[in-house]
């Protein structure tokens, strides 16, 4: 895995799979995305040239655009050079222990769930469902979250009440239900249908509930080319589909089932790759990703 950047002034504190966060002088943080990628579970190589920084100009425009909905942890984008474009100094905030998933449609772990029971995170589903299975209205998901490199697991949403309280279970549930039909709503508008999102919400000293992390982006959701969308198989992922098909190929010369680290990257899957987070984020902000 890339090493986190050597920024002045910040002391690294916790790396996750894309994004490092440092502590700042100030008792703020600054959360850096990397153009680290992964795929079925593995980091990849290499990375990926730009993806950070567009990925961080897609959450600074969705924080934007749900301002009405809720306060979000940004504190500002000037930041040391060795991290412009990608790093943002944040609010120090209370995290909630809780991974806040809202999904539209019915795919990975959720399907997988309801292929066993019929129920997803607590919630009965109808029958008759399949992969990529629009739901009838969009289901709140809670998990645990999982050490770094372990998977997260679903928990019900009484388990989230006992564990935070039914008063902020409740504004949990409503905030990211909010957050996720605000977003699947604008991107679907604009072609791109968001399957499900995973938010990361911390409190203020005054209980203010803030939307912190990264926000509706293909890292923190699923993103599918409406047009290519067809319940009854997987779906082609918006931003990862050259990557997976590379993979899956004969081409990589890599087997899935057998646990070993994917090849490197070819030069042309690394550049189709960089060129649809340029395209997502130009897709819903109408903005040019100048670099
Ligand atoms: C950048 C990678 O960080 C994480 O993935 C999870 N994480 C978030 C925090 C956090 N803690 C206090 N205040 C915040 N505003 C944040 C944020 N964001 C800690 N870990």
């Amino acid at each position: 895995m890339s090493a986190p950047y050597d920024v002045p002034g910040a002391t690294h504190v916790y790396s996750g799979k894309v994004r490092d966060l440092y502590d700042l002088p100030n008792g703020h943080l600054l959360m850096v995305a990397s153009d680290r990628i992964s795929a079925y579970d593995h980091a990849l190589e290499p990375p990926i040239p730009d993806k950070g920084e567009i990925l961080t100009r897609m959450s600074l425009w969705w924080f934007d655009q749900l301002a009405d909905v809720a306060p979000n942890h940004v504190v500002s984008t000037d930041v040391p050079d060795v991290v412009a474009g990608r790093g943002i100094e944040v609010e120090r905030l209370d995290m909630v222990t809780v991974e806040c998933i809202a999904r539209g449609y019915l795919t990975g772990s959720g399907l997988a769930d309801y292929r066993a029971s019929g129920v997803v995170s607590g919630i009965a589903l109808p029958p008759g469902l399949t992969d990529g299975s629009k739901l009838p209205e969009p289901i709140f998901t809670p998990s645990t979250k999982a050490e770094y490199g372990g998977h997260d697991e679903p928990i019900s949403y009484e388990q989230v009440a006992d564990a935070v309280g039914s008063e902020l279970a409740a504004r949990l549930r409503d905030l990211t239900l909010e957050v996720y039909a605000r977003g699947e709503a604008l991107a679907r508008e604009r072609g791109i249908i968001v399957a499900d999102t995973k938010i990361e919400v911390g409190l203020r000293g005054d209980g203010t509930l803030v939307l912190a992390d990264e926000l509706l982006t293909p890292d923190s959701s699923r993103f599918w080319p409406a047009d290519a969308w067809e319940p009854g198989r997987a779906q082609t992922s918006y931003d990862k589909q050259f990557v997976r098909d590379w993979l899956t190929s004969p081409a990589s010369g890599w087997d899935r089932a057998s646990d070993t680290p994917p090849p490197r990257l070819p030069g042309e899957i690394v550049e189709r790759t960089r060129a649809r987070y340029v395209e997502a984020y130009e897709t819903l902000t109408g903005e040019t990703f100048r670099r």
